[in-house]
Parts: structure tokens; sequence; C-alpha cells
């Protein structure tokens, strides 16, 4: 009875420990001790369900399929803030068309490379243009910035936003009927895929399907143009590389994203009746270009004196690109704006057979990796430290070269600058805008 009291105003800590008495006061202790643990159990089990349902579901603007650990969450620098009165207004103003049979697009990855221009270019001939962007730091956001303010003073607003934000792709599509959508926003770079291949599949991918789904439900459709890649040639060596040649050999992960997008593309045509365009695009560079690009960070190591890595194939073979630059990239996307049919479904139904098309955008003249150091030599006034490295196998392919005719025929695309031109521009940005850059930060100090 002794130790029977000493439990009289608790559970016992050690119940197994208790000597069984069969008082109809144990047998209500007994039954309170097991409701105390079946009511613990039950919320255990209820938080790991919650748990793993937060953990499962997309959320609005962070990277779902995060792959490789904390690297990519990180990168995606988002806590989307849209909405209201006054964002909807500038949503507005941005999409206005200003030019009698302008259109108003969409523009995903419009603080990137080419979404930069081609929103600055839709602009300046009157058509409305809404940026969206996630401003996720692959590379310097400041450069991302410096592009948003440029756009800014000629009237484009970039929404700060992902493609995997459902329901902000679709209160764009309520406050504006886009005519057209150009797709830019993907994770880009061939390298980089074996380092954080989550962001290729959450970009290129998910992303893809999440802008797909609203597109094909939106009243009225638009007429999608998106960024596919020459990289989706993998390793075939038929040249010049033609939309007819084969491309189910992929030799990164970037080109299997960008190769499953077409497929997907595909799809959505098939099904809800899509307009699509694919652009496979070669090796792109201008001014306000991609920081991870060769061209871009040659630059920078042969100004500082830092070795220049230049890879080659096997037996010393040389390694080439069909460099195009942005100028050209830019008329083959309006081009294909132009040329867009419409769309066929509306509200998720198919009303007919819709438009589906690839091409080629590139320059049609490869030049190897070793001629680009020798141009910029030229132009930056100054000796690389060339250090020949044998490619490694981590995607890149040895040659690109692209077969235009289908782009020249349907689109008008006819390329006009050559590497050296076309590098000569970029150095002259290049130059102007970090030194600029350059003093300013010295100005804050
Ligand atoms: O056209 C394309 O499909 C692709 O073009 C580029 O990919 P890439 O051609 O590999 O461009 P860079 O990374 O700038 O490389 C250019 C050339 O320099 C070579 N390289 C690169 C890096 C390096 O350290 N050394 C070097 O010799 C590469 O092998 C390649 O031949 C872009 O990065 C991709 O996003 C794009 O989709």
């Amino acid at each position: 009875m002794t130790q029977l009291k000493t439990h009289q105003d608790g559970i016992p800590s050690t119940p197994g420990k208790i000597k069984m008495d069969r008082s109809p006061y144990i047998h209500r202790l007994r039954w309170q001790f097991s409701l105390a643990k079946l009511t613990f159990w039950s919320c255990l089990f209820l938080g790991l369900i919650l748990l793993f349902f937060l953990r499962s579901t997309p959320s609005s603007s962070s990277s779902s399929y995060s792959l490789s650990s904390g690297t990519d969450s990180t990168r995606r620098s988002l806590a989307s803030t849209w909405g209201g009165p006054d964002w909807e207004k500038r949503v507005r103003d941005s999409s206005k068309i200003r030019s009698h049979n302008g259109i108003s697009v969409l523009v995903t990855g419009a603080a990137g490379f080419v979404g930069t221009h081609v929103s600055a270019a839709l602009k300046r001939r009157g058509d409305g243009v809404l940026g969206l962007d996630n401003f996720n730091d692959y590379y310097d956001p400041k450069l991302k910035r410096s592009r948003q303010a440029r756009l800014e003073r000629s009237g484009v607003f970039i929404v700060e936003g992902d493609i995997n934000d459902s329901a902000l792709l679709k209160k764009l599509f309520d406050v504006v009927a886009f005519t057209h959508v150009m797709h830019l926003a993907a994770q880009a770079g061939v390298r980089y895929a074996m380092q954080n291949p989550g962001s290729y599949v959450n970009s290129n991918i998910a992303g893809l399907v999440s802008l797909f789904e609203v597109c094909k439900s939106a009243n009225p459709q638009p007429s999608i143009v998106w960024a596919s890649s020459s990289s989706v040639y993998g390793l075939n060596n038929k040249v010049p590389f033609s939309e007819r040649d084969r491309t189910d050999q992929p030799a990164s992960l970037y080109a299997a994203t960008k190769k499953a997008g077409e497929e997907i593309a595909h799809t959505y045509n098939h099904i809800y009746g899509l307009s699509i365009t694919g652009l496979r695009f070669f090796t792109v560079y201008g001014p306000w270009g991609r920081p991870d690009m060769a061209y871009f960070f040659f630059t920078r190591d042969i100004l500082k004196g830092k070795p220049i890595p230049i890879f080659e194939g096997p037996n010393h073979g040389t390694v080439a690109r069909d460099f195009t630059y942005v100028d050209d990239i830019v008329k083959g996307c309006l081009g294909s704006l132009d040329t867009a049919e419409k769309s066929t479904g509306s509200g998720g139904k198919k009303k007919g057979p819709a438009q589906l098309r690839i091409f080629n955008l590139g320059n049609t003249s490869p030049v190897p990796v070793t001629t680009l150091v020798s141009i910029l030599e030229r132009l930056l006034k100054k000796k690389a430290n060339r250090v020949m490295l044998k490619m490694p196998r981590n995607g890149d392919v040895q040659f690109t070269h692209a077969n235009i005719t289908l782009a020249q025929t349907e689109l008008g695309y006819k390329p006009t600058t050559d590497l050296q031109t076309g590098l000569k521009k970029f150095v002259r940005w290049y130059l102007s805008y970090y030194s600029d850059s350059g003093s300013k930060k010295r100005s804050d100090e």
C-alpha cells in the first residue's frame, strides 16, 4: 500500500516496476495511463504525417526538387512578395500594348542574359512586356539587378517570383490576357549539372510543367516560345546539326532536361492544343552575358593574369563552338513570336491541332576555343596564361555546328555578327560595366 500511495498523485515513472494490484484504483490508473500513451503516439504519428506532407508539397517559391542538400534552397533567394492594387497596376502598365498589331508577352527569366535583351527589344517596338524572374544566385545577382534596373528605365516591370509558383502564374494570367509567353527561365550551364542536379529538374522540368499547366488553363491560351539548347544533339556526330538529327544521346543532365522539355512540349501541344516553339540556342554570347560562360570568365581571368583552362579533345583534338551573338538570337526569338500561330484550346480543352516547332538558332560557323582566346587577347591587349587540359567528362561535347536552313525559311533568321565583331562589343561592355561598378564600389568604401 505504501508503494501505491507513493504513486497516488501521478502516473508512475517506471510503471513496469509496480507490484501488480487488482484494486479498481489501479485499473483506473492503468486506463488513464493507456489513454495518455495513446494520445502521445497519435500526436507523434500525426506530426510525422504533417512533416512528410509539408516536405513533399512544393512551396510557392522555393525549390521543391532539390536533390543536393542545402545548396539549391540557399540559391533560391525568394520570399515572394506579390499582389495588391499597386502591384497589379504595375503588371498591367508594363504589359500594355503600345503599337498597332503589338503583342503582350510574359518573359520568364527576364533578368537573365537572353531574357533581358529580348524584353528590351520587344518593349522598343511597342509590345507589352512583363518580366518574371526569381533572381537566384547561380551567378552574381548584382548583375541581374543591374539588368533589371535598365529594363525598368525602359518601362519593363519584372515580377519577382518563381515559375514553380503556380498561384503567382495564375494571378498574372488573371490580371493580363497575355498573347504570348517567351519562356527563358531555366537552370543553364552544362558542367554545373554534376554539382547540383536537383536545380535542373526543378527549373527545366518541374518549372516548365508548372508553366504549361497554367498556360493550358488560361483563357485565351497564349502561344509559347521557349529556350531549348544545342546541347540536345549530345553525342550526335553528324554535322552540321539539323533539327531532324538524333537527339536521344544527351551528354549532360542539362541536355537531358532540355530534351525532356521538348518531349513535354509535344504532350501539351497534343493534349491541350498549345502552340509551342522550341529554340535550340547555340552558345549565346554578348554584352550583359552570363559570368559562368567561358568567354566571360576567360576575359575576367586574362585581365587578372590567372590561368585559362582550355579543353582539348582526344589526341589534342580541337574543341569548337558555333558561338552566336545575342542580337542575332533576339532576332530569332522575335521572329518566332511573330510567326507563332494561336493556340487552339481554351480553358484546358483542345479544339484542334496546334503548331509545334523546333528551330536551331546558331551562327553556322564553328570557332575553336583557342581562337576565341586569341581574339580576347587582341581585344584586351594582354596575353592569356593558357593551360591546355583534356576535356573533362562532365557533359561537354567537342563540337557544335548549326544548320539553320529551317529557321531561315520559317523565321527569316539570318545571323550577321561574327565572333570577332561580337566579342569586341562584349569586351567594350565588360570594361565599362566593371570599371563603373569598380569605381562605384571604391567610392562606397
Ligand atoms: O549552346 C548551348 O546549348 C549551351 O551553350 C553554353 O554551353 P557551352 O557551349 O558549353 O558554353 P561555355 O561553357 O561557355 O563553353 C564554351 C566552350 O569553352 C570550353 N571551355 C569551357 C570552360 C573551360 O574552363 N574551358 C574551356 O575550354 C567548352 O568546352 C566549350 O567548348 C551554355 O552554357 C549553355 O547554357 C547552353 O545551353
